[in-house]
């Protein structure tokens, strides 16, 4: 095995791709099967480079001024881009600082006002203007009454549309729930869904997986996540299939979901006043400002606590990844073995099989590239709260799950035309989400990719750019208009008898809508003018000429 030179954690010099350029980084990993190593640069970027791109500190000429090392100090200065130049003549900072800048903006488009000024300069982070402090606290979902509604409607309105998928007339009306406590508690049930939890948080804590890091926090550093939910998901189909085969009946499940749904509202209640009390005593550095307003019942629902962790154990990743998406896969299954069961059949229906095939592609393809889902808004913005604790342990596995409920008790006629029409239809989304969150990930990654050359984009005087052709300039949330496509040939196979299946269809197109604000918010917040410059060039949010 050839030996490698540098260890995890050496600081090192890597040589910029395309550039002549040498970078402070920190070496991360080292993949023997392809010899590189993964670095990471000062401004956040992370990279896979060959030996050869990579040399030691001691090769470079480091100066002393004022008995500082200037190497160490301008890497300091410049922590948006990556600022050191190999054996070069000592600047000052402000010269070195244009330097960078100018090697920064590779690709330029302006609007045709600006091009009459002549060509842009950047103007660094602290000059930009109109961007907001981030410690300017901002209420969303309706401030403190919103949230509280949330809270108080959400749980009920879950009962409510798991109830009615199991009744034979699935109309909206027909609401008769005889329910007596029994119904919907059961702690046999919720010793269970512990055991379910238990077992998907030792998955988490498997030290197999690459480790990922996420966004850089406001102390600078950036967490390091293990990237296995892959594996956890593969496993845990093991898990099932062992089962199985023991003649272990996992229709228990779907015979006492309201117990576990409410099991889960119960755990989903207990972390919320969980982080929501540490997140009181937690330092100011690990808070989120989202959930920031002085209101408790706002601040509950939001969260503080930018990334609670017990010791190693990351909350917020792990009910994202493991508990929603895990759980909703694993729910979806019972409901297929529940159907075969109910309806007698050989094989599940095909409606089943699409909403299952459809659905479980989609937690692939969030888990195979589980890496993005830490610049997501909800890890890298928000704080951990009722919000994300309900939505991730109770919402995602039990409501995303509810049109393969509604297929158990509800067969449905489906002729072979209208399902190749709703496997195009998802292909056509999947495509859509697909290569915009692909693209949009690889630019943020290394925007200098030579793969990506090809793509447009504008400057910004924050230092990233903004894309501007592709998906990018087609509308300014194309993953979104892939997201909701599919959303709705997801509920095209439960037919057209009642309008209770395509409520995921309704809800995830209100979310996303809701999500655009959020996260344009945070764009503005972040980008000022040139966000308002993206707008004018790519002026459809959604849907062009619609939205
Ligand atoms: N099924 C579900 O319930 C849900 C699904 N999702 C899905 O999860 C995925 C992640 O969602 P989310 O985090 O909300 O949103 P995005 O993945 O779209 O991330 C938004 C960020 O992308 C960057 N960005 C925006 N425009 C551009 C551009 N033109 N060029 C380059 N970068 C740009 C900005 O970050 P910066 O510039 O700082 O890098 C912005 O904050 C999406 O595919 C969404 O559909 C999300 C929520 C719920
Ligand atoms: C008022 C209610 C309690 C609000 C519920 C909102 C939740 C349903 C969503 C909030 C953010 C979510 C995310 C996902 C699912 C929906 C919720 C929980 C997500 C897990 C879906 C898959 C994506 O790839 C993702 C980026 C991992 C999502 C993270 C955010």
């Amino acid at each position: 095995m050839p030996s490698r030179r540098f260890n995890n954690g050496d600081t090192a010099m890597a040589r910029w791709p395309g550039s002549s350029l040498y970078f402070e980084v920190q070496i991360v990993s080292y993949d023997p099967s392809t010899q590189l190593y993964s670095v990471l640069f000062k401004d956040g970027t992370d990279m896979e480079l060959k030996e050869n791109e990579i040399k030691k500190l001691q090769d470079f000429a480091v100066e002393k001024r004022n008995g500082e090392d200037v190497v160490a100090r301008r890497a300091l200065l410049h922590e948006q881009s990556p600022v050191i130049q190999a054996e070069e003549k000592v600047e000052e900072p402000q010269a070195k600082n244009e330097k960078v800048l100018r090697y920064s903006k590779r690709k330029e488009y302006f609007l045709e006002s600006d091009n009459k000024e002549g060509p842009k300069e950047f103007i660094s982070k602290p000059e930009a203007t109109n961007i907001l402090p981030d410690e300017y606290p901002v209420v969303e979902f309706g401030g403190a009454i919103g949230a509280a509604l949330s809270m108080l409607s959400m749980p009920p309105l879950l009962y409510y549309l798991v109830y009615m998928c199991t009744q034979e007339d699935a109309s909206l009306c027909n609401f008769y729930p005889h329910w007596t406590f029994s119904d919907l508690w059961d702690s046999t049930v919720f010793g269970y869904f512990a055991l379910w939890i238990l077992l998907l948080a030792l998955l988490h804590l498997l030290p197999i997986g690459k480790i990922a890091h996420g966004v850089r926090l406001a102390n600078g550093k950036r967490l390091r996540y293990r990237i296995n939910g892959l594996l956890a998901l593969f496993l845990v189909g093991i898990l099932v299939a062992v089962l199985s085969y023991q003649r272990i009946s996992l229709l228990y499940v779907y015979d006492h979901l309201h117990q576990f749904a409410a099991s889960a509202t119960l755990l989903s209640l207990m972390l919320s006043a969980y982080v929501f009390i540490r997140s009181r005593t937690a330092s100011q550095e690990d808070l989120s400002t989202a959930g920031k307003s002085g209101n408790l019942i706002y601040t509950f629902f939001m969260g503080r606590e930018l990334n609670p962790h017990i010791g190693k154990f990351d909350l917020k990743h792990f009910s994202a990844v493991h508990v929603a998406l895990i759980g909703w896969v694993f729910n979806n299954f019972i409901m297929l073995l529940a159907e075969m069961n109910v309806q007698q059949l050989e094989i599940p229906s095909p409606s089943m099989i699409l909403v299952n095939a459809f659905q479980l592609l989609y937690v692939l393809h969030a888990l195979w590239h589980q890496e993005n889902i830490l610049t997501s808004l909800d890890i890298a913005h928000d704080g951990f709260g009722f919000m994300l604790a309900f939505g991730n342990l109770v919402w995602v596995p039990f409501v995303y799950s509810l049109q393969a409920l509604y297929l158990v008790k509800h067969p449905v006629e489906i002729s072979q035309a209208a399902l190749a029409a709703i496997v195009a239809l998802n292909t056509f989304g999947y495509v859509i989400f697909r290569r915009a969150n692909n693209l949009k990930n690889a630019f943020r990654k290394n925007p200098e990719d030579p793969r990506l050359s090809y793509l447009n984009s504008i400057p910004t005087s924050y230092g990233s750019q903004l894309l501007i052709s592709g998906w990018w300039g087609f509308v300014r949330h194309p993953n979104y208009l892939g997201d909701i496509i599919m959303a709705w040939a997801w509920c095209l196979p439960c037919g057209f008898d009642y309008i209770l299946p395509y409520f995921y269809g309704f809800f995830l197109t209100g979310l996303l809508i809701h999500r655009v604000s959020r996260v344009e918010h945070q764009c503005r917040r972040k980008y000022g003018h040139d966000w308002d410059k993206y707008c004018k060039l790519v002026p459809y949010r959604i849907v062009p000429y619609v939205y």
